[in-house]
């Protein structure tokens, strides 16, 4: 289990540190590295900036000098930014966690999804037939792969843009291709599934042997509530993280998006996990599609209880979405980017 590289300093040790991580700052509010990296040099020589995780609005600021960071600290936490579009920046410092320390802690896996309690989350087996598999694997091995830095991908009905995290909703691509038709039918013959809409928006991941995703929640604003995901070829764990307010969280009424992100340890965050074979299908919703991040851990073998299963094959998943027009006006203004301020 690969945690934060960056966490959270012991008390009173804040000072020794030139790195500061910064919330609602980084190139999905906007803001490039380069502009973040010019705002900050006003404190001192920056070495560096580049994502705390990958929602795109949380950045590690890494200055030559502690003095620097702390200088940075002091003069931003809280206020806003007039050299950032006056972005209210959420700051605290931050140290570079030494490999040793980083700890190889699982989490219990659950093969149903009740088991998790998480609301909202059901996953159902044998969603589709191995040969269904098979011809919906030939299908996208047929089509125009995109190589991200650690696994494929192609986007239908809609671009899903990795930088920004959203998709620009004027641009359509086209229809869902007719190879997924079978499946859009089988979702909307789901039972007991609310607010159920017309999935327009589908994003086909190809994980090599061993590779997962980074925790995150899908963007509120760019995707509606349903998100559906059907594992192909090779399983997978899938890790829930839901993290509780920090003891360095401001309590002030403008603080909308610092709960959900890297934990100080473990204590703050609940962790659940939930086995994914081949041809079933999650659904996220409710809370878990907008109050729990989603981790693919990067393991090459997975324990789940007392068996081992390693990640020998490929994984490919098809994640199905629905374009969000609008604000999304969810029940969690503290991870939603809709409703956060500036
Ligand atoms: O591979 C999966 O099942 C999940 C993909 C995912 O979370 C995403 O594309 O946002
Ligand atoms: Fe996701």
């Amino acid at each position: 289990m690969v945690l934060p590289r960056f966490v959270r300093p012991k008390e009173g040790d804040s000072g020794s540190s030139p790195n500061l991580y910064v919330a609602n700052c980084g190139p999905a509010v906007g803001l490039s590295f380069d502009t973040i990296a010019s705002a900050f040099s006003s404190f001192g020589e920056v070495k560096g900036v580049h994502a705390a995780d990958e929602s795109g609005a949380r950045v590690i600021v890494s200055f030559l000098e502690p003095s620097s960071a702390h200088s940075a600290f002091n003069a931003l936490n809280g206020r806003p930014c007039t050299l950032l579009g006056g972005r209210t920046l959420h700051i605290r410092h931050s140290v570079l966690q030494p490999p040793a320390s980083r700890v190889d802690d699982s989490v219990p896996v659950s093969l149903n999804a009740p088991d998790l309690n998480i609301p909202g989350l059901y996953l159902f087996h044998d969603f589709i037939s191995a040969v269904d598999e098979e011809e919906l694997l030939q299908a996208v091995d047929a089509g125009t792969w995109k190589s991200l830095s650690k696994r494929r991908v192609q986007h239908y009905g809609y671009e899903f843009c990795y930088d920004t995290r959203n998709v620009d909703a004027k641009r359509h691509l086209g229809e869902l291709p007719s190879f997924v038709s079978f499946i859009l039918q089988r979702v909307s013959l789901l039972q007991d599934i609310p607010e159920k809409s017309d999935l327009d928006q589908l994003t086909v991941n190809e994980y090599p042997p061993g590779v997962g995703l980074s925790p995150h929640i899908d963007t509120h604003s760019a995707f509606e509530g349903l998100i559906f995901s059907l594992s192909l070829a090779g399983p997978c764990i899938m890790e829930f993280r839901r993290y509780t307010a920090g003891s360095w969280v401001p309590k002030t009424a403008s603080i909308t998006d610092m709960k959900d992100e890297n934990p100080c340890d473990c204590s703050e965050l609940s962790r659940k996990a939930i086995y994914l074979p081949p041809r079933s299908m999650l659904l996220l919703s409710g809370e878990a599609r907008y109050a729990w991040h989603h981790y693919i851990p990067h393991h090459k073998i997975d324990k789940v209880n007392e068996t081992t299963i390693r990640r020998g094959s490929r994984r490919v998943s098809f994640t199905f979405r629905k374009v969000r027009r609008g604000p999304c006006q969810c029940e969690f203004p503290q991870y939603c980017d809709s409703q956060s301020q500036r």
